[in-house]
């Protein structure tokens, strides 16, 4: 088999490729596994033409999606890779540092209150402290929360960068956002920098509480008291753009007298009557915007809360890049998102270790990674289409990009650049069809990737082993599954479109990546088996109705081999992505709880949206955690921090009804012989569930922390539990 071995690097190879070993065994194992679900379908079949029943129909669609999706992430595994980049090389070909490619930087925001402005600058001055040539770095930051508290840190931060970038340079600090790197460095008390951040955040904090900067005493310079009236009879759903350039290369210097990158905030132009796009929107008019002041050929897109961890990274991105046997294709170099301060055992599955990781090298496999919203480095030509920015590959004599002009902040410059960022300006264009990034899904990551693969770029899928870039997970259950509640719905609105992966994707990228990007868009269907499997077999159980092969039946087997061969392969893939059991463990829960969760509201929702009741909006993930909550988070402990969330009580009454049945079932195994053998499966199936769920009935009947399950959602769902018994009762007995 010739694909499974690797390519033979060069000595002086920029990266190198290699197809995983297990990729051989992962393919036996797939056709195996196929027949045995072939052969489920097969029984589910004839058992249901032998007695047609509503019951033995619901099991059959529950394994069906199963069968489904599983078809769908088998290109994950058929040919993943891994690669490597060797930096240090990059300048033996590139030349001189005056001879790399000027790289933008667009970060975004949109709520001071769910994202600190402090941790968006540090963000931002993470990248400025980029070890790359300052003269050819610029950080633009979109805040759609169009806060003057916001721009007023990042006023605070271009002063600050004057001293913060040559500290990093002189100490050789690998973090270099300032907030990362003093919560977890022992620094003395009296470091200068420390004390001058300090004194930093508290004036932000300070303007932060107030919720405005203008009229006190936060700032003695008139001209930029001056911007600040701009704010008057301002929300953030209706003002005129604004774009402030703080830093500009050509004219600031830092403490040391080197040149500082160009930093320049904006918040696009929003009034009620125009769609903004979310995401999507506000990263166009950056694309927009930073052309015309600075046209950068290759941008990086980063959200508020990742960092970088490592001043080289885009060196990395380059080895790929500016590589001429990949240039013209490639439209993006994706990093992994990283996520820190997770608890040990990671209880919500926050690093999504499949997603950012695993299948990321799945898809590398096949034309590369999908879009994940942040950490990217994009070739701009991918995005805008101007052919004047293309990146000039290293064996080609094109001159590089033109620099577009001089001052950034000539009037002239600032009146096309505001325009840019205009309500109107997308008006009658083919921004976010097919320009730039795509509109019309809450992903617009993932649809925007996917529809640069069928448009026939490639990307590549960077994951270097000290993490380039590091952020925020969510920390309380409520919002990482509102998060994923989210994800999909934007992944159900790719499905549905014209662009359907199953139907447009696998004609236009290919068939493997049609099928990773299908698994993606019908995530959503998981709320199908998984709402099927949390209630169907225990509410059988408990009125004494066998649903499955009893384990004398030879077909008992096949339903063995099905969940262990599933379960196994996922945990070695788990562990092999440096995993732990512990966090495995977790990871399954959270399947469960999304699919009882997420998955059913998200879908609920999307059909609202869909038929018009309601609308979608982006709801930020908040970065903030109080003390109390995060003190429980880094014990373990299930967060259902005091809030009524629908999501719990879906939660709660699943847990209720398997303790419930899988009680009785016990009970009942035991007093009368045969029984356990009969129903096995489902004692097995619903004492699983419980295994699961143990932490939720801790924080239904024990806890007494204000992180416990709220009284009320208790109440329901005991309440909805039983009603569901009575359904039970009704349909199995009567
Ligand atoms: O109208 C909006 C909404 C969000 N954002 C920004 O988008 C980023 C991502 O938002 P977040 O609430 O953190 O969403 P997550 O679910 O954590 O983000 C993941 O999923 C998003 C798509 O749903 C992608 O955009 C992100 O890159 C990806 O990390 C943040 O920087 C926000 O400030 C905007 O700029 N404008
Ligand atoms: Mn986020």
């Amino acid at each position: 088999m010739t694909t499974l071995s690797a390519t033979k690097p060069k000595p002086s190879a920029l990266h190198t490729l290699k197809v995983d070993p297990l990729a051989r065994f992962n393919r036996v194992h797939s056709l195996l596994y196929s027949l045995g679900i072939l052969a489920l379908l097969y029984r589910h079949c004839t058992s249901f033409l032998a007695s047609p029943s509503f019951l033995s129909l619901l099991l059959f669609l529950a394994d069906l999606v199963l069968a489904f999706m599983w078809g769908l992430v088998q290109p994950f595994r058929w040919r993943s890779v891994r690669r490597r980049e060797f930096p240090e090389r990059l300048m033996d070909t590139v030349g001189r540092r005056e001879d790399l490619p000027a790289l933008d930087v667009f970060i975004c925001t949109a709520d001071p209150h769910k994202e600190p402005p402090m941790s968006v600058v540090s963000t931002a001055l993470s990248v400025m402290a980029f070890d790359y040539p300052t003269d050819r770095l610029s950080v633009y930051v979109s805040d759609d929360g169009g806060s003057e508290v916001t721009l007023f840190a990042f006023m605070e931060a271009a002063m600050f960068a004057r001293y913060w970038l040559p500290f990093c340079r002189e100490n050789g600090v690998q973090e270099r956002s300032p907030e990362a790197y003093f919560s977890s460095n022992m620094c003395e008390n009296y470091d200068k920098m420390k004390m001058m951040y300090q004194a930093m955040k508290e004036k932000v904090e300070n303007a932060l509480q107030r919720g405005h900067v203008a009229g006190n005493d936060l700032i003695a310079a008139s001209e930029e008291l001056e911007i600040f009236k701009k704010w008057k009879g301002f929300t953030r759903r209706d003002h005129p753009s604004i774009i402030q350039v703080l830093l500009e290369s050509s004219k600031d210097a830092d403490i040391m007298g080197d040149a500082l990158p160009n930093l320049i905030y904006v918040s696009r132009e929003k009034n009620i009557t125009s769609p903004h796009h979310f995401k999507a929107g506000a990263l166009n008019a950056l694309v927009r915007v930073s052309s015309i002041m600075t046209n950068a050929p290759v941008v990086l897109t980063l959200d508020c809360d990742m960092y970088s961890n490592d001043p080289k990274s885009p060196f990395r991105a380059l080895c790929y890049l500016l590589d001429p046997a990949m240039a013209s294709k490639l439209a993006y170099v994706q990093f992994p998102q990283h996520f820190e301060g997770l608890n040990e055992g990671d209880i919500y599955g926050g690093e999504i270790k499949r997603l950012f990781r695993t299948n990321a090298r799945g898809m590398d496999g096949f034309g590369g990674p999908n879009y994940v919203g942040s950490n990217c480095f994009f070739s701009r030509r991918a995005l805008g289409g101007i052919r004047s920015s293309a990146l000039a590959p290293l064996d080609s004599h094109e001159s590089k990009e033109p620099r577009p002009c001089g001052s950034l902040r000539l009037d002239s410059v600032m009146k096309r650049a505001h325009e840019a960022a205009g309500c109107d300006y997308e008006v009658g264009t083919k921004w976010g069809s097919t320009i730039g990034f795509r509109y019309g899904s809450l992903v617009e990551d993932f649809y925007t990737g996917y529809r640069l693969h069928c448009e026939g770029w490639v990307s590549v899928f960077c994951d270097p082993e000290r993490p380039a870039f590091s952020g925020d997970a969510p920390k309380n259950l409520n919002d990482a599954l509102g998060q994923v509640k989210r994800w999909c719905i934007g992944l159900l609105e790719v499905a549905i479109s014209k662009h359907n992966p199953l139907t447009f994707g696998i004609r236009k990228a290919s068939l493997p990546l049609g099928l990773c990007y299908g698994y993606y868009a019908y995530w959503g269907s998981w709320c199908i088996p998984s709402t099927i499997y949390a209630f169907l077999p225990p509410l059988a159980l408990i009125n004494q109705k066998r649903l499955f092969p009893e384990v004398s039946d030879p077909w008992f087997y096949l339903y063995a081999y099905l969940f262990l061969a599933a379960y196994s392969t996922d945990l070695v893939d788990f562990l092999r992505a440096e995993g732990t059991i512990h966090r495995w463990w977790n990871d399954q829960r959270m399947w469960m709880v999304r699919g009882v969760t997420s998955f059913p509201f998200g879908t609920t929702q999307f059909v609202l949206n869909h038929v018009g009741i309601s609308t979608p909006g982006f709801n930020v993930t908040s970065k903030v955690t109080e003390e109390e909550q995060s003190e429980r988070y880094d014990k373990g402990m299930f967060d259902f921090g005091g809030v009524a969330s629908p999501f719990f009580v879906g939660l709660g009454t699943v847990a209720i009804v398997n303790l419930s049945s899988f009680l009785m079932g016990i009970a009942r195994a035991a007093r009368i012989e045969g029984v356990f053998d009969e129903m096995f499966v489902q004692l097995f199936l619903s004492g699983f569930v419980v295994a699961n769920c143990l932490p939720i009935y801790e924080a239904m009947f024990l806890r007494k922390d204000a992180g416990k399950m709220p009284g009320n959602v208790t109440l329901i769902s005991i309440l909805v539990a039983g009603f569901l018994h009575l359904i039970g009762y009704f349909m199995f007995t009567i």
